[in-house]
């Protein structure tokens, strides 16, 4: 009775046709989602099309949850909760999808992965006019970078340590929700590399989770990170009969949560400590920055949120009677236009000319260990500020699986589950929805001219010059 209204789903079509952008490369979910259509294993596609069926039930449960987290009944302690609906029993299977930006795990990954990345539209924002030239900009650019971030990534071991970070904190918050007498599945889903955010959305169908929360592991906000993820997501969204029904909260910044400024004042304060006279050193926050025209043209609001979550933490200092200089720096900018300033390189030098000897690097914008704090900082941004005549350098680690900031994490999903709403990833995007549906002809001669003209842009005087002081 309830399974023909599902059955016209779209089960088959719901990896997101966004995801394509990794399709000619060959990897990425697009690949698997491949796999999956053309697979003989009929128990998968079943699965999934129980998943859809399964929806029917979910769904007169969740409107009645919602009715209830309306008037404020809704109790975190026991979401184990048996619903019934129609004389079946339906479980409430909480979900947490953790998103991140994804790193390459090998070498041989790190040019593919870059390809990734710089076809993102929220990466290299092109106009409408030349979107277009996105992929092949996108693999010249991968092409070129990769020897340069090979290089990077040979001197951290050979690859990004982020997937195992990561996991590693979507077990610390299960462990952490549980304590809290929430019982939750947590998912990993990069933007970038795997395990794609695609992926990690078809768990959560298999599993038949009823309500979700996003938890970007971004402090603060970016059209190009948080911004970027949630596009993604709201694009597999809109397009599948199970996932647009399913009750969504997202948090779209948490860099002001009381947990996460301790748990950074913590962390600086026992860094400090470890200076010979922790008083004359000068707190040195290093974000990474995003283009200009972000923040002044698009609106992104990082810029302000990175401003005030760098005052929220000194003031947490001051209130510890730590009353240090600071100042705040972008790094790790790509390409010829400008990024915001000041520039962490340029700023280093000239502290190192003013006279400042103690300095102690704090990187702000992202929760994990990663190229930029292990090789960026920790090798040429220390070696820069040694030769600019800084004497003492110290770095804070990054927050990883600090138990602190676990544990407010795990406070700020339990905030947010009462807002999930079907909604919440069901809005328009206001990026290009012309890239999310793939046609193999409108592909083929977007690849021919969008080639031409990336070549001829590619050795625009410009870009020629980009490229020879190394900022792609
Ligand atoms: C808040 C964090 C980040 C913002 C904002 C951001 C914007 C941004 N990044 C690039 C280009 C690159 N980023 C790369 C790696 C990378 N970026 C972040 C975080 C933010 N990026 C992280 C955590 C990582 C590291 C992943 C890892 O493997 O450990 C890279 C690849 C590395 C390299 O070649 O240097 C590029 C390229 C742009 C263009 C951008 C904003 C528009
Ligand atoms: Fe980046």
């Amino acid at each position: 009775m309830i399974l023909w209204s599902y059955a016209r789903g779209r089960p088959l079509t719901s990896v997101s046709c966004h995801s394509l952008e990794g399709l000619h490369e060959l990897h990425g979910p697009s690949s698997q989602a491949l796999a999956f259509l053309s697979s003989n294993s009929t128990s998968e596609r079943t699965s999934v099309l129980r998943g859809s069926y399964v929806c029917g039930l979910v769904q007169k449960r969740n409107d009645v949850e919602k009715a209830f987290c309306a008037v404020g009944l809704g109790v975190y302690g026991e979401n184990v909760v048996e619903h019934q609906s129609h004389s079946h029993a339906t479980e409430d299977k909480v979900g947490v999808l953790l998103l991140n930006l994804g790193g390459p795990d090998t070498l041989n990954d790190v040019q593919p992965f870059l390809f990734n990345l710089f076809a993102d539209p929220d990466i290299i924002r092109l106009p409408r006019l030349f979107r277009f030239l996105q992929w092949p900009l996108a693999k010249l650019i991968s092409v070129l970078r990769a020897p340069k971030s090979k290089e990077g990534y040979t001197s951290i071991g050979g690859g990004s340590p982020l997937r195992k970070i990561t996991d590693e904190q979507a077990d610390a918050l299960k462990m952490a929700l549980r304590v809290k007498n929430l019982t939750a599945n947590v998912y990993v889903g990069m933007r970038y590399w795997y395990p794609f955010t695609e992926e990690a959305v078809q768990q959560i169908k298999r599993d038949r989770i009823t309500r979700l929360v996003v938890l970007p592991l971004y402090p603060q906000f970016s059209i190009s990170t948080t911004g970027s993820s949630i596009r993604v997501l709201q694009s597999i969204f809109r397009e599948d009969a199970y996932l647009s029904r399913l009750p969504v909260s997202i948090i779209r910044s948490w860099y002001q949560r009381e947990g996460y400024i301790m748990s950074m004042a913590d962390l600086i304060q026992k860094e400090l400590e470890k200076f010979a006279n922790p008083k004359e050193v000068m707190i040195f926050f290093s974000a990474h920055g995003v283009p200009v025209s972000y923040v002044e043209n698009a609106g992104d609001p990082y810029k302000d949120q990175m401003e005030e979550c760098i005052y929220l933490i000194m003031q947490k200092l001051k209130e510890r009677e730590i009353d240090n200089d600071h100042t705040l720096a972008y790094q790790s900018r790509v390409g010829p236009v400008e990024w915001l300033k000041p520039y962490t390189d340029k700023v280093l030098v000239e502290l190192g000319q003013k006279g400042v000897k103690s300095l102690l690097a704090v990187p702000v914008s992202f929760v994990s260990e990663h190229i930029e704090t292990l090789e960026e900082i920790d090798m040429e941004y220390k070696d820069l500020a040694l030769e600019s005549g800084i004497e003492n350098w110290g770095r804070v680690p990054a927050l990883n699986c600090t138990s602190s900031f676990i544990t407010d994490l795990a406070d700020a999903v339990i905030e947010a589950l009462p807002s999930a709403s079907t909604t919440a990833l069901t809005t328009p995007s206001s990026v290009s929805e012309e890239d999310d549906h793939y046609d193999p002809v409108r592909y083929a001669i977007k690849m021919f001219f969008g080639s031409i003209l990336a070549f001829v842009l590619l050795f625009s005087p410009r870009m020629l010059l980009a490229f020879r002081n190394h900022l792609f």
